[in-house]
């Protein structure tokens, strides 16, 4: 598998020895490559980016300064997106269960708020807002694993269409403009038709609410490939056969995160031990859980050996558990300590879901554009323990 647009492995080495490892290394090529294909295949859409996938503040205000809206899912990705300098104007909410306090801030905080429960609406409304948007369940539901599928029958996310309308009529009766009709059906999904097949039924749905929406929002979910095996999702075709299916008078909002960004950013990562058919690093599951929580695949190749693949090889991290693999089998160039491998496809859901388990800090960011960035350093080992009270 490439390396993503402007980095060579000279550079990734170069990172790895001036700013240590595991590392995340992100191309402002690639996101801007991405983010323009969306904008070329959903014309006049407004491209929404997730910001949960990736939330670098750096790497939000490289989407904004390209045209991007923003979709949150806390405050403190809120804070994130007004410190990449969006508006609140140029972002959207969509939570499952937030507190009533957290609702009130964001819409203190002058975001537009997708509720997905009529408990959601009144604390919307108490909190003074003036606009406020509708999280539907439209029936359809995809994604890379089970665990991603947010729509269709069984899943938490959404209110029925029903109560959509019932919700719309709600805030209209209490002088709250209704402006967005939202939904999500999943993430990770590498053939059009389930996001056509929501697109229509949204469509019907929003037919039957008592006004049009400014915004019709069909979520995200489009998925990239992570290996060479794997077709990429034909976004021209998607945004063509979108396009054909919504037939309302609003503007379509597009909503992807992983797309964006999965394929801009690269793990390094040092080999520490090479064991029989196993080798160790020092990333594990806290610092890429995708494999761990998801079996997902990540391509791994070895940076410092220009020799062909010599074997298979386990990938495994630093944690106390015997799931803590970054890969089985994988067919690299043999490893010795000190060697550097890279982890692709790591962009979106990577530094995101990092954590501090076993006590290791969480990783640095790096981004590559004129020169190389860090956007954010290595956290200190003892960071971690800030707000403990000793007494
Ligand atoms: C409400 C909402 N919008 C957008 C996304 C983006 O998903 P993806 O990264 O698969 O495009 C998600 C995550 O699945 C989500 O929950
Ligand atoms: N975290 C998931 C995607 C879930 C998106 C959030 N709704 C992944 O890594 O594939």
């Amino acid at each position: 598998m490439e390396l993503p647009q402007g980095i060579d492995r000279d550079t990734v080495a170069s990172v790895a020895d001036e700013h240590g490892t595991p590392t995340y290394v992100t191309s402002a090529t690639t996101v801007r490559d991405r983010f323009d294909s969306l904008r070329d295949a959903f014309p006049g859409a407004r491209i929404q980016y997730a910001a949960k996938a990736n939330t670098n503040p750096r790497i939000l205000a490289l989407l904004r300064e390209r045209g991007a809206a923003l979709d949150t899912v806390s405050v403190g990705e809120v804070i994130a997106g007004e410190s990449a300098g969006f508006g609140g104007d140029g972002m959207m909410y969509t939570s499952y269960a937030p507190s009533p306090e957290e609702l009130r801030e964001v819409v203190d905080r002058g975001v537009l708020v997708n509720v997905d429960s009529p408990g959601q609406m009144e604390t919307v409304i108490d909190a003074g807002a003036e606009r406020v948007g509708v999280r539907v369940n439209p029936g359809v539901g995809a994604g890379h694993s089970d665990e991603v599928v947010t729509g269709g029958k069984g899943a938490r996310f959404g209110v029925t269409p029903d109560e959509a309308a019932a919700l719309f009529e709600r805030a209209l009766g209490a002088g709250v403009e209704p402006v967005c009709l939202h939904a999500h059906i999943g993430s990770g999904f590498l053939e059009p038709e389930p996001l056509v097949r929501a697109t229509e039924r949204i469509c019907e749905i929003v037919d039957d609410l008592p006004v049009t929406p400014e915004y019709v929002d069909i979520g995200g979910g489009l998925g990239i490939p992570y290996s060479d095996a794997e077709e990429p999702l034909d976004v021209e075709a998607l945004g063509k056969m979108v396009r054909d299916a919504f037939d309302v008078d609003a503007t379509l909002v597009v909503e992807p995160g992983r797309y964006l960004v999965a394929e801009s950013t690269v793990l390094v990562t040092r080999v520490n031990t090479v064991g029989d058919g196993v080798i160790g690093v020092d990333a594990g599951f806290n610092t890429l859980l995708r494999p761990a929580m998801y079996d997902a695949y990540h391509a791994v190749t070895n940076l410092s050996r220009d020799a062909a693949p010599t074997g298979r090889y386990d990938i495994a991290g630093p944690i106390c558990e015997s799931g803590d693999y970054l890969g089985h089998g994988r067919r690299i160039a043999e490893p010795r300590e000190g060697d550097l491998l890279v982890v692709h496809t790591a962009g979106a859901y990577g530094f995101a879901m990092a954590s501090r388990y076993n006590s290791r800090p969480l990783p640095a960011e790096v981004i590559v554009d004129d020169g190389v960035d860090v956007i954010r350093e290595r956290e200190a080992v003892d960071e971690q323990f800030r707000n403990v009270k000793l007494d």
